[in-house]
């Protein structure tokens, strides 16, 4: 609504300076919304552990290329962006939080790891920072969150993707997905077992699962017709049932990765810098 975005614009004043450790596809839609000024935030830095990814994005946005985690921390920055890997989420927060910066994990299947999870929470709490965990590649975390101040009784996400973004996690397996020519069930059990097994596929059970507190099952079914990343989840609870589906564009750079996941990123970054916030 155009009336509606005039009045917050007015109140937008607060520039945020970040950080960005892993420079891929989520990185990327960040770089290009700051320097479309679609965000009122500003880039510092770059680390990736493949220092020209992080070349090629200071080249759009003339941020600095960091040599370490270490290095990005200690700069000017209010908020350092993780968008690595699940195994690298521990070292960076740990860093940032400690370095009284705020962080914003895209990694959330590293918190199915509940003494990771207290550590960072209770690290946070002390240093008086906040951790941001977007809805990432779902929808529905709104109302799941109010719905866990009742009784949640089942938690499904049923997640079907095209071959081409299952295809590390399966040769992985061992599952030559090749060989995948209808629809087939790769992968059925809990979050746990999940985000082991598909470490940057279904990082949104585990946000399912911290925005429920319960643990979701997980279906995964490699798809080789469809071209989008579908997500359906189903919330049996005392307060309702909730369904939702999302049918989301993979990233071109990299199909395991949703557009709305790097949206969901930009948007947070856009809702820390004003006053008004809108949703649960
Ligand atoms: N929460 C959600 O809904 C979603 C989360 N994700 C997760 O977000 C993260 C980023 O996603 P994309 O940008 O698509 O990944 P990407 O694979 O395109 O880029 C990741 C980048 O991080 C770098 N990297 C990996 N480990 C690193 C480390 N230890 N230190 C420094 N750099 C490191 C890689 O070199 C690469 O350039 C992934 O973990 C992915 O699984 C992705 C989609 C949805
Ligand atoms: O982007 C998506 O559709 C979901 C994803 O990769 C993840 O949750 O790790």
């Amino acid at each position: 609504m155009v009336v509606f975005s005039k009045f917050k614009n007015r109140y937008s004043d607060m520039m945020l300076k970040i950080g960005i450790v892993g420079c891929g596809a989520i990185a990327s839609f960040i770089s290009k919304m700051v320097v479309k000024k679609k965000i009122n935030a500003k880039i510092v830095a770059y680390y990736d552990k493949n220092i020209h990814k992080a070349e090629k994005l200071s080249k759009i946005t003339n941020a600095e290329v960091c040599s370490s985690v270490d290095n990005l921390v200690e700069k000017d920055i209010d908020l350092v962006v993780e968008a690595a890997s699940v195994k690298a989420v521990e070292e960076i927060a740990i860093k940032a939080l400690s370095n009284n910066k705020d962080i914003l994990i895209m990694s959330v299947g590293a918190f199915v790891d509940k003494e990771l999870f207290l550590k960072l929470y209770n690290l946070a709490k002390e240093k008086g920072r906040k951790i941001y965990l977007p809805s990432g590649a779902v929808a529905g975390i709104d109302a799941i969150k109010s719905l866990a101040l009742g009784k949640i009784e089942e938690v499904i996400l049923k997640t079907t993707k095209p071959v081409e973004g299952l295809k590390e996690a399966l040769e992985n397996k061992g599952v030559d997905p090749n060989k995948i020519k209808e629809p087939t069930v790769v992968f059925e059990g809990d979050v746990f077992d999940a985000i082991k097994q598909f470490p940057s596929n279904i990082n949104v059970s585990v946000m399912l699962s911290i925005a429920s507190e319960f643990p979701a099952k997980v279906v995964i079914i490699a798809d080789p017709k469809i071209k989008t990343n579908n997500h359906e989840i189903f919330v049996k609870s005392s307060i309702g049932t909730l369904k939702v589906l999302v049918k989301n564009v993979p990233c071109e750079e990299n199909p395991k990765t949703s557009a709305l996941a790097a949206y969901s990123a930009i948007r947070i970054i856009k809702d820390i810098s004003e006053p008004i916030e809108i949703g649960t």
